[in-house]
C-alpha cells in the first residue's frame, strides 16, 4: 500500500525497532514467541510515542493552512498532549492543551509530574478543566480553539489521540507497511499484533494496514477505555474512513475489529491487579517499562492470553509498545514498594 501521496512531516527517527522478549516468552512457558515494536522509542521529541507517528500526517495540513497554534486535549497525564506540546515547540508553534479530569485517582503530585510537567516545561498553555473522561469531541476543546481565534491566532485542531482527525489512522497504516518490510528481513511473519486501544486510530490504522495481507483480525486490540462499546465503534468508523482514504479495495467490517474487553477495568486510568503484575513482570524480566493507564493493560492482556493458551503453540506475537511511561510518575504511590 503506497502512502507516498500523503504528505508526511518527519518527527520520528524512522522505522522503530522490533526485538524479541526472550525472558518474558520463556517465563510464560516458551511455547509462544513474543516480540516488541518500540513506538515508545520512536522520536527525540519528549520521548515520542504513538501520537508522534500520527502527527507526522497531520502537521503538513497545519503548516499548509498557516496555523500558528496546535490545540489538543486529554486527561491530566495525557501522552497525547505532551507529544503535541513537543511537536509545537519543535516547529516554533504555540500550543494550547485542555487537560480534563479523566481519572478518578488522587495522588498528591498527579497534576505536577510526568506528562503534564513536561508539557508545561515545553511552553504549552496548559488549561485544567473539571470535565470527566470521554473520547469524543469536547466543548472544552472547541472553546480553547475559539479563545485562540479571539486572541488573533490561527488554531490547528488536534482531537483526543488524533483519532477523530480524518488523517488520524494513516500513521498506523504506515506502521503495518513498516512491519511487512521488517518481516522480510526477519524471515517470518507475525501471527498476531497486540495493541492498546482507547480513542481508536492506532488500532484502526493497523486493521487497515494489515487487511492488505489478510491479517486485519490478527490485530488484537486490548481496550483500556473501560467503555469498550464506544471504543469499538470509534475504531470501526476510523478504520472504514481510513480504508476509503487509502483506497484499500476491501470493506472493513465490525468483525474485523477485535477488541478484548477483559483487561481495561476498573476504569480508564486506573490499574487492576493484572495491570500491576504485568508492569512488574515486564520490567523485571525485560527492563521494558509500561504504564498503569495504557501499555500495562495491553501487556496484561498479552500475558494472560499466553497463559490461557489463546495463541496457538509456535505463534509469533508482536506487542506494539505505544509509549506512556512518563505517566508512571503520577502513580508513584502505587509503586512505593516496587
Ligand atoms: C501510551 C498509549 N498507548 C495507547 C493509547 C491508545 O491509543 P489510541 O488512543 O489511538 O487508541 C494511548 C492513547 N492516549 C491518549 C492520551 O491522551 O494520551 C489518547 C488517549 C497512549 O497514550
Amino acid at each position: 500500500m503506497d502512502l507516498k501521496r500523503f504528505p508526511r512531516y518527519p518527527l520520528t527517527f524512522g522505522p522503530t525497532p522490533i526485538h524479541p522478549l526472550k525472558r518474558l516468552s520463556a517465563h510464560l512457558g516458551g511455547k509462544v514467541d513474543l516480540y516488541a515494536k518500540r513506538e515508545d522509542c520512536n522520536s527525540g521529541l519528549a520521548f515520542g510515542g504513538n501520537k508522534t507517528r500520527k502527527l507526522e500526517y497531520l502537521i503538513p495540513e497545519a503548516i499548509a493552512q498557516g496555523c500558528d497554534t496546535l490545540v489538543s486535549i486529554g486527561g491530566i497525564q495525557s501522552n497525547q498532549t505532551r507529544q503535541v506540546a513537543a511537536v509545537a515547540a519543535h516547529l516554533g508553534m504555540k500550543c494550547v492543551l485542555v487537560q480534563e479530569n479523566w481519572v478518578n485517582y488522587s495522588d498528591a503530585v498527579y497534576d505536577r509530574v510526568g506528562n503534564i510537567q513536561m508539557s508545561r516545561i515545553m511552553g504549552a498553555d496548559v488549561r485544567m478543566v473539571a470535565d470527566g473522561f470521554d473520547i469524543g469531541i469536547r466543548k472544552s476543546w472547541e472553546d480553547a480553539m475559539q479563545s485562540v481565534r479571539e486572541a488573533g491566532g490561527k488554531p490547528f485542531p488536534i482531537p483526543a489521540g488524533c483519532s477523530e482527525h480524518p488523517l488520524g489512522g494513516l500513521g498506523f497504516v504506515a506502521f503495518a507497511e513498516e512491519v511487512r518490510q521488517q518481516e522480510a528481513d526477519l524471515g517470518f511473519r507475525f501471527d498476531y499484533i497486540v495493541v492498546c486501544a482507547v480513542t481508536g486510530s492506532t488500532q484502526a490504522g493497523m486493521v487497515v494496514g494489515f487487511a492488505e495481507d489478510g491479517r486485519a483480525r490478527r490485530v488484537i486490540g486490548i481496550d483500556a477505555s473501560a467503555k469498550p462499546e464506544r471504543t469499538h465503534e470509534q475504531v470501526l468508523r476510523i478504520a472504514r474512513n481510513t480504508a476509503k482514504l487509502v483506497e484499500l479495495g476491501q470493506e472493513i467490517t465490525a468483525e474485523d475489529v477485535i477488541l478484548d474487553t477483559r483487561f481495561g477495568g476498573p476504569e480508564y486510568g486506573l490499574p487492576n491487579d493484572g495491570t500491576m503484575e504485568a508492569i512488574r513482570l515486564c520490567a523485571t524480566l525485560e527492563g521494558m517499562l509500561t504504564d498503569p493507564v495504557y501499555e500495562g493493560k495491553s501487556m496484561d492482556g498479552m500475558i494472560q492470553m499466553v497463559r490461557n493458551g489463546e495463541f496457538p503453540e509456535g505463534s509469533k506475537v508482536l506487542y506494539a509498545h505505544l509509549g506512556g511511561v512518563p505517566a508512571l510518575n503520577g502513580y508513584s504511590f502505587l509503586f512505593r514498594n516496587g
